[in-house]
Protein backbone atom coordinates (compact mmCIF):
# COMPACT_ATOMS: atom_id res chain seq x y z
CA UNK A 1 0.00 0.00 0.00
CA UNK A 2 2.59 2.61 0.86
CA UNK A 3 4.30 4.82 -1.91
CA UNK A 4 7.57 3.74 -3.39
CA UNK A 5 10.58 5.15 -0.85
CA UNK A 6 12.92 7.81 -2.10
CA UNK A 7 16.01 7.91 -0.86
CA UNK A 8 17.40 10.84 1.56
CA UNK A 9 15.72 12.42 4.42
CA UNK A 10 12.19 11.48 5.35
CA UNK A 11 11.24 15.15 5.23
CA UNK A 12 13.29 18.36 4.03
CA UNK A 13 12.34 21.89 4.35
CA UNK A 14 14.38 24.48 2.84
CA UNK A 15 14.13 28.19 3.17
CA UNK A 16 10.01 28.65 3.62
CA UNK A 17 8.11 31.62 3.69
CA UNK A 18 4.45 31.96 4.24
CA UNK A 19 2.48 35.39 4.94
CA UNK A 20 -0.92 35.42 5.29
CA UNK A 21 -3.10 38.21 3.87
CA UNK A 22 -6.25 39.84 5.75
CA UNK A 23 -7.88 42.76 4.05
CA UNK A 24 -6.32 45.07 6.96
CA UNK A 25 -3.14 43.22 7.49
CA UNK A 26 -0.47 40.90 6.96
CA UNK A 27 1.25 38.28 8.97
CA UNK A 28 4.62 36.62 8.34
CA UNK A 29 3.58 33.09 9.64
CA UNK A 30 7.10 31.21 7.99
CA UNK A 31 9.72 33.69 7.89
CA UNK A 32 12.49 30.99 5.75
CA UNK A 33 12.42 27.69 8.32
CA UNK A 34 14.76 25.18 7.73
CA UNK A 35 15.24 21.16 8.98
CA UNK A 36 15.46 17.60 8.27
CA UNK A 37 13.73 14.56 9.47
CA UNK A 38 15.40 11.05 9.15
CA UNK A 39 13.76 7.77 9.28
CA UNK A 40 12.74 5.65 12.26
CA UNK A 41 13.35 9.73 14.17
CA UNK A 42 11.18 11.72 16.27
CA UNK A 43 11.99 15.75 15.48
CA UNK A 44 9.96 17.74 18.16
CA UNK A 45 8.81 21.28 16.44
CA UNK A 46 8.18 23.18 19.26
CA UNK A 47 7.45 26.82 19.80
CA UNK A 48 4.45 28.73 21.23
CA UNK A 49 0.89 29.56 19.88
CA UNK A 50 1.28 31.42 16.92
CA UNK A 51 5.02 30.36 16.41
CA UNK A 52 4.14 28.76 12.86
CA UNK A 53 4.79 24.98 13.51
CA UNK A 54 0.48 24.70 12.27
CA UNK A 55 1.66 26.39 8.99
CA UNK A 56 5.05 24.58 8.53
CA UNK A 57 2.38 21.21 8.86
CA UNK A 58 -0.21 22.58 6.72
CA UNK A 59 2.22 23.15 3.98
CA UNK A 60 4.01 19.61 4.49
CA UNK A 61 1.10 17.76 4.19
CA UNK A 62 -0.38 19.79 1.14
CA UNK A 63 -2.87 21.72 2.88
CA UNK A 64 -1.52 24.54 1.95
CA UNK A 65 1.10 26.23 -0.01
CA UNK A 66 4.44 27.82 0.58
CA UNK A 67 4.99 31.18 -0.92
CA UNK A 68 8.59 30.54 -1.04
CA UNK A 69 11.06 27.77 -0.22
CA UNK A 70 10.98 23.90 -1.11
CA UNK A 71 9.76 21.18 1.18
CA UNK A 72 10.33 17.03 0.09
CA UNK A 73 8.36 14.77 2.39
CA UNK A 74 9.50 10.86 1.72
CA UNK A 75 11.23 12.33 -1.28
CA UNK A 76 8.33 13.84 -2.77
CA UNK A 77 8.24 17.49 -4.05
CA UNK A 78 5.49 19.15 -1.77
CA UNK A 79 3.82 21.49 -4.79
CA UNK A 80 4.70 19.56 -7.47
CA UNK A 81 4.08 16.16 -6.33
CA UNK A 82 1.09 16.34 -3.52
CA UNK A 83 -0.62 13.59 -4.58
CA UNK A 84 2.08 11.14 -3.59
CA UNK A 85 3.00 13.00 -0.42
CA UNK A 86 -0.50 12.13 0.53
CA UNK A 87 0.07 9.17 -0.03
CA UNK A 88 2.93 8.58 1.73
CA UNK A 89 1.82 10.39 5.15
CA UNK A 90 -0.57 9.77 8.13
CA UNK A 91 -1.46 12.87 10.25
CA UNK A 92 -3.15 13.57 12.90
CA UNK A 93 -4.75 17.02 13.45
CA UNK A 94 -5.11 18.48 16.45
CA UNK A 95 -9.18 17.96 16.14
CA UNK A 96 -10.71 14.46 16.33
CA UNK A 97 -10.56 13.00 12.99
CA UNK A 98 -13.05 10.17 13.98
CA UNK A 99 -17.04 9.64 13.69
CA UNK A 100 -18.09 9.14 17.13
CA UNK A 101 -21.53 7.68 16.03
CA UNK A 102 -19.21 4.94 14.02
CA UNK A 103 -17.76 1.80 15.71
CA UNK A 104 -13.90 1.59 16.01
CA UNK A 105 -14.03 -0.82 13.19
CA UNK A 106 -15.96 1.19 10.90
CA UNK A 107 -13.39 4.38 11.27
CA UNK A 108 -10.68 2.54 10.74
CA UNK A 109 -12.04 0.60 7.04
CA UNK A 110 -13.38 3.84 6.27
CA UNK A 111 -9.98 5.27 6.55
CA UNK A 112 -8.44 2.82 4.80
CA UNK A 113 -11.58 3.07 1.88
CA UNK A 114 -10.67 6.65 1.25
CA UNK A 115 -7.37 5.11 0.65
CA UNK A 116 -8.41 3.06 -1.69
CA UNK A 117 -7.94 0.03 -0.24
CA UNK A 118 -10.44 -3.03 -0.57
CA UNK A 119 -13.15 -3.52 2.07
CA UNK A 120 -11.43 -7.20 3.11
CA UNK A 121 -7.87 -5.49 2.83
CA UNK A 122 -9.13 -2.73 4.95
CA UNK A 123 -10.80 -4.80 7.54
CA UNK A 124 -7.74 -6.95 8.19
CA UNK A 125 -5.52 -3.97 8.42
CA UNK A 126 -8.10 -2.29 11.18
CA UNK A 127 -8.06 -5.62 13.28
CA UNK A 128 -3.78 -5.54 12.93
CA UNK A 129 -4.24 -1.82 14.63
CA UNK A 130 -6.68 -2.28 16.43
CA UNK A 131 -4.75 -5.63 18.48
CA UNK A 132 -1.80 -3.29 18.33
CA UNK A 133 -3.47 -0.39 20.16
CA UNK A 134 -4.51 -2.39 22.71
CA UNK A 135 -8.33 -1.75 21.57
CA UNK A 136 -9.75 -4.84 20.20
CA UNK A 137 -11.56 -5.44 23.03
CA UNK A 138 -13.70 -1.98 22.15
CA UNK A 139 -13.64 -2.19 18.43
CA UNK A 140 -17.34 -2.73 18.09
CA UNK A 141 -18.39 -0.15 20.37
CA UNK A 142 -19.06 3.70 19.08
CA UNK A 143 -16.07 5.94 19.22
CA UNK A 144 -17.75 8.40 21.35
CA UNK A 145 -18.33 5.91 24.41
CA UNK A 146 -14.37 5.38 24.06
CA UNK A 147 -12.00 7.56 26.77
CA UNK A 148 -9.81 10.90 25.32
CA UNK A 149 -6.71 8.64 24.99
CA UNK A 150 -8.33 5.74 23.43
CA UNK A 151 -9.73 7.96 21.04
CA UNK A 152 -6.90 9.35 20.89
CA UNK A 153 -5.01 6.02 19.66
CA UNK A 154 -8.04 5.90 17.45
CA UNK A 155 -6.84 8.94 15.98
CA UNK A 156 -3.80 8.00 15.37
CA UNK A 157 -4.40 4.23 14.44
CA UNK A 158 -6.73 5.51 11.28
CA UNK A 159 -3.75 7.93 10.52
CA UNK A 160 -1.97 4.49 9.80
CA UNK A 161 -4.19 2.01 7.89
CA UNK A 162 -2.49 2.80 4.52
CA UNK A 163 0.96 2.00 5.94
CA UNK A 164 2.90 6.24 5.38
CA UNK A 165 6.48 6.21 5.93
CA UNK A 166 5.99 9.84 7.67
CA UNK A 167 3.80 10.66 10.27
CA UNK A 168 2.59 14.21 11.03
CA UNK A 169 0.86 14.70 14.85
CA UNK A 170 -0.04 17.71 15.75
CA UNK A 171 0.17 18.52 19.27
CA UNK A 172 -1.15 14.62 20.15
CA UNK A 173 -1.50 14.69 23.51
CA UNK A 174 -3.42 17.87 24.30
CA UNK A 175 -5.76 17.36 26.64
CA UNK A 176 -4.94 14.02 28.00
CA UNK A 177 -4.62 12.87 31.38
CA UNK A 178 -1.04 11.89 32.57
CA UNK A 179 -1.75 8.32 32.28
CA UNK A 180 -3.08 8.30 28.57
CA UNK A 181 -0.48 10.77 27.95
CA UNK A 182 2.32 8.25 28.81
CA UNK A 183 0.29 5.77 27.23
CA UNK A 184 1.06 7.66 23.85
CA UNK A 185 4.48 8.45 24.75
CA UNK A 186 5.31 4.77 24.60
CA UNK A 187 3.24 4.45 21.11
CA UNK A 188 4.70 7.10 19.39
CA UNK A 189 7.92 5.67 20.67
CA UNK A 190 7.27 2.37 19.16
CA UNK A 191 6.40 3.87 15.71
CA UNK A 192 9.10 5.72 15.05
CA UNK A 193 12.04 3.13 17.13
CA UNK A 194 10.20 0.14 15.82
CA UNK A 195 8.60 0.91 12.79
CA UNK A 196 10.89 2.83 11.03
CA UNK A 197 8.44 5.74 10.60
CA UNK A 198 9.69 9.73 10.49
CA UNK A 199 7.14 11.40 13.29
CA UNK A 200 6.90 15.36 12.97
CA UNK A 201 5.26 15.99 16.47
CA UNK A 202 4.16 19.81 17.10
CA UNK A 203 4.10 19.97 21.31
CA UNK A 204 3.43 23.03 23.35
CA UNK A 205 5.24 20.73 26.47
CA UNK A 206 8.80 21.06 26.76
CA UNK A 207 8.68 17.87 28.60
CA UNK A 208 7.25 15.86 25.54
CA UNK A 209 9.84 17.20 23.27
CA UNK A 210 12.38 16.41 25.68
CA UNK A 211 10.70 12.28 26.63
CA UNK A 212 9.87 12.22 22.66
CA UNK A 213 12.07 14.10 20.34
CA UNK A 214 15.46 12.23 19.10
CA UNK A 215 15.85 16.30 17.07
CA UNK A 216 14.29 19.64 18.16
CA UNK A 217 13.48 22.67 16.23
CA UNK A 218 12.68 24.93 18.23
CA UNK A 219 10.81 27.82 16.47
CA UNK A 220 9.93 31.42 16.99
CA UNK A 221 8.07 34.19 15.43
CA UNK A 222 8.31 31.78 11.98
CA UNK A 223 11.89 31.59 12.41
CA UNK A 224 14.03 28.86 13.71
CA UNK A 225 15.80 29.83 16.78
CA UNK A 226 17.57 26.59 17.43
CA UNK A 227 17.69 23.04 16.66
CA UNK A 228 19.81 19.84 17.69
CA UNK A 229 19.47 16.96 20.27
CA UNK A 230 17.74 18.02 23.39
CA UNK A 231 21.03 16.89 25.33
CA UNK A 232 23.45 18.72 22.68
CA UNK A 233 20.69 21.73 23.72
CA UNK A 234 20.92 21.55 27.17
CA UNK A 235 25.07 20.62 27.26
CA UNK A 236 25.25 23.89 25.26
CA UNK A 237 24.51 25.85 28.20
CA UNK A 238 27.30 25.41 30.66
CA UNK A 239 26.59 25.33 34.08
CA UNK A 240 23.69 25.75 36.16
CA UNK A 241 20.24 27.75 36.48
CA UNK A 242 19.15 29.41 39.37
CA UNK A 243 15.89 31.15 39.22
CA UNK A 244 14.72 33.46 42.28
CA UNK A 245 11.67 35.17 43.03
CA UNK A 246 10.50 37.89 44.73
CA UNK A 247 8.14 38.46 47.54
CA UNK A 248 7.68 42.14 46.47
CA UNK A 249 6.71 42.43 42.68
CA UNK A 250 7.88 46.14 42.42
CA UNK A 251 11.52 45.21 43.79
CA UNK A 252 12.41 43.24 41.11
CA UNK A 253 14.66 45.88 39.50
CA UNK A 254 16.79 46.84 42.41
CA UNK A 255 17.18 42.97 43.42
CA UNK A 256 18.25 42.77 39.45
CA UNK A 257 20.76 45.26 40.05
CA UNK A 258 22.14 43.71 43.05
CA UNK A 259 22.61 40.49 41.03
CA UNK A 260 24.06 41.90 38.01
CA UNK A 261 27.14 42.95 40.44
CA UNK A 262 27.76 39.54 41.26
CA UNK A 263 31.02 38.31 39.03
CA UNK A 264 29.67 34.71 38.87
CA UNK A 265 26.37 35.77 37.73
CA UNK A 266 26.03 35.04 33.86
CA UNK A 267 23.01 35.66 31.56
CA UNK A 268 20.51 37.33 34.08
CA UNK A 269 16.92 37.26 33.07
CA UNK A 270 14.01 38.73 34.34
CA UNK A 271 10.26 37.14 33.60
CA UNK A 272 7.71 38.96 35.82
CA UNK A 273 8.49 38.34 40.10
CA UNK A 274 11.70 36.16 38.82
CA UNK A 275 15.49 36.64 38.31
CA UNK A 276 16.99 33.93 36.40
CA UNK A 277 20.75 33.18 35.87
CA UNK A 278 23.27 30.69 34.97
CA UNK A 279 26.01 29.78 37.11
CA UNK A 280 29.02 27.84 37.67
CA UNK A 281 28.60 25.87 41.03
CA UNK A 282 25.07 26.26 41.38
CA UNK A 283 25.32 25.47 45.04
CA UNK A 284 27.31 27.87 46.06
CA UNK A 285 26.59 30.48 43.92
CA UNK A 286 23.06 30.22 44.92
CA UNK A 287 23.73 30.70 48.88
CA UNK A 288 26.23 33.85 47.73
CA UNK A 289 22.87 35.48 45.35
CA UNK A 290 20.84 34.99 48.65
CA UNK A 291 23.57 37.06 51.06
CA UNK A 292 23.47 39.51 48.76
CA UNK A 293 19.79 39.89 47.89
CA UNK A 294 19.20 39.55 52.02
CA UNK A 295 22.21 42.54 52.79
CA UNK A 296 20.02 44.61 49.93
CA UNK A 297 16.82 43.90 52.20
CA UNK A 298 15.34 42.08 48.94
CA UNK A 299 12.80 39.10 50.42
CA UNK A 300 12.34 36.06 48.33
CA UNK A 301 9.14 33.68 48.14
CA UNK A 302 11.33 30.47 45.83
CA UNK A 303 14.80 30.02 44.92
CA UNK A 304 15.66 27.30 42.94
CA UNK A 305 18.98 25.31 41.62
CA UNK A 306 19.14 23.05 38.98
CA UNK A 307 20.76 21.32 35.99
CA UNK A 308 19.76 23.27 32.28
CA UNK A 309 16.28 22.20 30.91
CA UNK A 310 14.66 22.84 27.78
CA UNK A 311 13.61 25.80 29.44
CA UNK A 312 16.58 27.31 29.90
CA UNK A 313 17.60 26.51 26.25
CA UNK A 314 14.41 28.43 24.90
CA UNK A 315 15.38 30.96 26.95
CA UNK A 316 18.60 31.27 25.92
CA UNK A 317 17.62 31.42 22.07
CA UNK A 318 14.48 32.77 22.21
CA UNK A 319 14.90 35.35 24.90
CA UNK A 320 11.87 34.83 27.24
CA UNK A 321 10.90 31.67 28.59
CA UNK A 322 8.83 29.01 26.97
CA UNK A 323 6.00 29.82 29.83
CA UNK A 324 5.88 33.48 29.23
CA UNK A 325 6.37 33.36 25.68
CA UNK A 326 2.88 31.34 25.58
CA UNK A 327 1.26 33.77 28.27
CA UNK A 328 2.13 36.80 25.72
CA UNK A 329 0.95 34.79 22.60
CA UNK A 330 -2.69 35.04 24.17
CA UNK A 331 -5.03 37.37 25.26
CA UNK A 332 -5.11 38.73 28.69
CA UNK A 333 -1.86 36.86 29.04
CA UNK A 334 0.85 38.63 30.77
CA UNK A 335 3.24 40.19 28.62
CA UNK A 336 7.44 39.05 28.53
CA UNK A 337 9.90 41.48 30.08
CA UNK A 338 13.64 41.17 30.05
CA UNK A 339 16.74 42.42 31.48
CA UNK A 340 20.32 41.89 30.36
CA UNK A 341 23.15 40.82 32.56
N1 LIG B 1 -5.53 31.35 7.97
C1 LIG B 1 -4.86 32.32 8.60
N2 LIG B 1 -5.08 33.63 8.30
C2 LIG B 1 -4.39 34.61 8.90
N3 LIG B 1 -3.42 34.39 9.84
C3 LIG B 1 -3.15 33.12 10.16
C4 LIG B 1 -3.85 32.01 9.56
N4 LIG B 1 -3.36 30.86 10.10
C5 LIG B 1 -2.40 31.22 10.98
N5 LIG B 1 -2.29 32.58 11.03
C6 LIG B 1 -1.31 33.34 11.82
O1 LIG B 1 -0.02 32.89 11.47
C7 LIG B 1 0.81 32.80 12.63
C8 LIG B 1 1.33 31.37 12.78
O2 LIG B 1 0.21 30.53 13.08
P1 LIG B 1 0.32 28.96 13.31
O3 LIG B 1 -1.08 28.45 13.46
O4 LIG B 1 1.15 28.37 12.25
O5 LIG B 1 1.09 28.88 14.69
P2 LIG B 1 1.26 27.65 15.70
O6 LIG B 1 2.67 27.68 16.14
O7 LIG B 1 0.77 26.41 15.07
O8 LIG B 1 0.29 28.03 16.88
P3 LIG B 1 -0.66 27.05 17.74
O9 LIG B 1 0.25 26.36 18.69
O10 LIG B 1 -1.57 28.03 18.43
O11 LIG B 1 -1.40 26.14 16.80
C9 LIG B 1 -0.03 33.28 13.80
O12 LIG B 1 0.23 34.66 13.98
C10 LIG B 1 -1.45 33.06 13.32
O13 LIG B 1 -2.34 33.99 13.93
Amino acid sequence: MSSTTRSGPAISVAGLTKTYRARDREVRALDGVDFSVEPGTVLGLLGPNGAGKSTTVKILTTLSSADSGTATVAGYDVAREARDVRHAIGYVSQKPGFDPIGTGVENLVLAGRVYGMSARTARERAGELLERFGLADSGRRLARTWSGGMQRKLDVAMSLMHRPQVLFLDEPTTGLDPEARADMWAEIAHLAADDGLAVLLTTHYLEEADHLAQRLVIVDHGRVVVSGTPDALKRGLSGDAIAVELADCSEVERASGVLSGLARVRELTRDLDTLRARVDDGGAALLEVMAALDAADLRLSAATVSRPSLDDVYLRYAGRTFASAEAASVPGGRAREEVAA
